[in-house]
């Protein structure tokens, strides 16, 4: 197959790269070498959209970040995806910190961010109760803002899809080479397809993609952050975002709402060698304990549900890498895109878009664009909504997840969409069953039977995620709830 434009990985930046060039007459592949896309960290991340006063003046990263946030309202309106602007606050504990927090200030002038405001400790203290009584001010931005990071970049895709571009899962890209202006792109599947030009958004492993094919030659150092997750009866702790001040290699241990009601607390900073090392480790939780402390009163570590990690893509540079490669005409590459990759994705796609509009020239805007289907979330709807909703599909009145309230219809909804759902953890990522308290202990079982008998499989087959993650190896004597029971072999869970 002949593409115009293979963009390779598809997180948050790959996925609104395709969904945004699908605006246009141009044939798009999707590749992505996991069973899904937002399977790397895109899925793992504070999910702040960042204000832009912590990049410094005149770099990529302080560019694309004020722009990119001031376009999150639309683009999240157009992917019916949560947003929502909740202001932030980095907390200054003595007089060194609080020079530092007026530097940001000043940073933030000059990068052209609006809403900055330098507080005193009465002021913050009337905004967040819960603030350690050792503040003595803060830096308060009323444009942060938090979002679903997963849904947005699952809606990426599937708006990408909706309007034409061809989603490659399982597809990884083992080999990249240019021959008479064409690339030759060598899938792990054993497919070959060929494109005009290829835009590299492969995260942590942008290096590997760039130093198949360019000899000027980048390294992505993985640099790991880990979270807690805590239960949705502590969501009210903070109301906004709450940073400390910054260090040298990260902005520190925040504590923040989610867009679903959960508080979430992290990330540390570690380099580690291990492109895959998503684990987290005592150490990491331990920190994680100390430092949110600093700043937050009460936080109730007995109410976690779930920690986990994700991985900085850190470009040597530190700034982002987005340009066309010196000796190799056509390759692009979006790499070492770390905070504040996620507040930057739709300034950094808009960029690449006016990158291919100047090497393809005259190209027309596709008529036909659609934006994303409307997501039914049977919960948010009132008593009458539910009754209409209920009576055109009675599976929207059979809830499988107690802990989140999620129904059938909108699981089977998640499943047959564009880029839908094929695994117990994309279904998850969708529509949140296997989110809540129990972390999928309930509704794990009847979510994997949902997705068997949609795809029309057999329940050993579907996946948690990647291949191999089966869940269950083959039937066991006894007869279960679905008339046949099954020997589980895995039980893991992440948020
Ligand atoms: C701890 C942490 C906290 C963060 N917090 C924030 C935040 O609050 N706000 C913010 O703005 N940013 C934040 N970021 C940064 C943000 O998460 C990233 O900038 C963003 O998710 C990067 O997206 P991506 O698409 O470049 O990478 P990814 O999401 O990693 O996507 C790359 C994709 O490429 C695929 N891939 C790799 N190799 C191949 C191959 N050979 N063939 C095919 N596919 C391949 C991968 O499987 C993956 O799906 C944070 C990051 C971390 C780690
Ligand atoms: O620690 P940083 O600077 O990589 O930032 C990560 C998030 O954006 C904030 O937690
Ligand atoms: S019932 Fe779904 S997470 Fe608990």
């Amino acid at each position: 197959m002949s593409y115009d434009v293979a963009v390779i990985g598809a997180g948050v930046i790959g996925s609104f790269v395709a969904r945004e060039l699908s605006r246009y007459d141009l044939s798009i592949a999707l590749i992505e070498k996991d069973s899904d896309v937002a399977n790397g960290t895109s899925k793992a991340n504070s999910a702040i959209v960042h204000a832009g006063y912590d990049a410094e003046e005149g770099t990529q990263k302080a560019k694309f970040n004020a722009k990119g946030n001031q376009m999150y309202d639309r683009v999240c309106k157009e992917l019916d995806v949560p947003f929502k602007r909740i202001g932030s606050l980095v907390i200054a504990t003595n007089e060194e910190e609080m020079e530092h927090v007026k530097m940001l200030y000043n940073r933030g002038i000059k990068n052209d961010i609006e809403g900055l405001k330098v507080l005193n400790q009465q002021e913050v203290r009337a905004l967040e109760p819960n603030i350690d009584e050792q503040v003595v001010g803060a830096l308060h931005a009323a444009t942060c803002g938090i979002v679903g990071p997963f849904e947005l970049t699952i809606a990426l895709a599937e708006n990408a899809v909706d309007n034409g571009a061809e989603l490659m899962l399982n597809s990884e890209v083992i080999n990249l080479t240019r021959e008479d202006g064409v690339f030759n792109i060598l899938l792990s599947n054993g497919k070959r397809i060929e494109a005009k030009y290829v835009i590299n958004a492969a995260g942590v492993y942008a290096d590997k993609i760039n130093n198949l094919i360019s000899n000027d030659k980048i390294e992505i150092i993985p640099r790991r952050g880990e979270y807690f997750v805590f239960d949705k009866e502590t969501g009210g702790l903070v109301n906004s975002v709450i940073f400390q001040c910054p260090t040298e290699i990260g902005k520190g241990v925040l504590v923040t709402p989610t867009v679903h009601g959960n508080m979430l607390v992290g990330p540390n900073a570690e380099n580690i060698q291990d492109k895959e090392g998503i684990d987290t480790t005592p150490e990491g939780i331990s920190f994680l304990r100390e430092k949110s402390t600093k700043t937050t009163k009460k936080i109730p570590f007995n109410k976690v549900i779930t920690s986990f990690a994700g991985l900085r893509a850190v470009a040597t540079s530190g700034d982002f890498i987005i340009r066309e490669s010196s000796d190799v005409e056509g390759f692009i590459n979006v790499a070492g895109i770390q905070s504040p990759g996620l507040s930057s994705a739709p300034a950094i796609a808009e960029h690449i878009v006016d990158m291919i509009k100047k090497k393809v020239l005259n190209l027309k805007e596709r008529e036909t664009f659609v934006n994303r289907r409307e997501q039914i979330r049977f919960m948010e709807l009132n008593d009458t909504e539910k009754q209409e909703v209920i009576n055109k599909d009675k599976r929207y009145g059979n809830i499988i997840c107690r802990c989140e309230w999620i129904s059938e219809g909108e699981i089977v909804d998640a499943i047959h969409r564009n880029a839908g759902a094929r695994t117990v953890d994309g279904v998850k990522r969708r529509v949140r069953p296997g989110m809540g308290r129990c972390q999928g202990g309930f509704c794990g079982p009847r979510v994997l039977e949902i997705l068997a008998r949609e795809l029309n499989v057999s329940p050993q087959e579907i996946l948690k995620s990647n291949e191999g993650s089966n869940i269950l190896s083959g039937e066991s004597k006894d007869n279960n709830l679905y008339g046949k029971a099954y020997e589980q072999v895995a039980a893991n869970t992440e948020e």
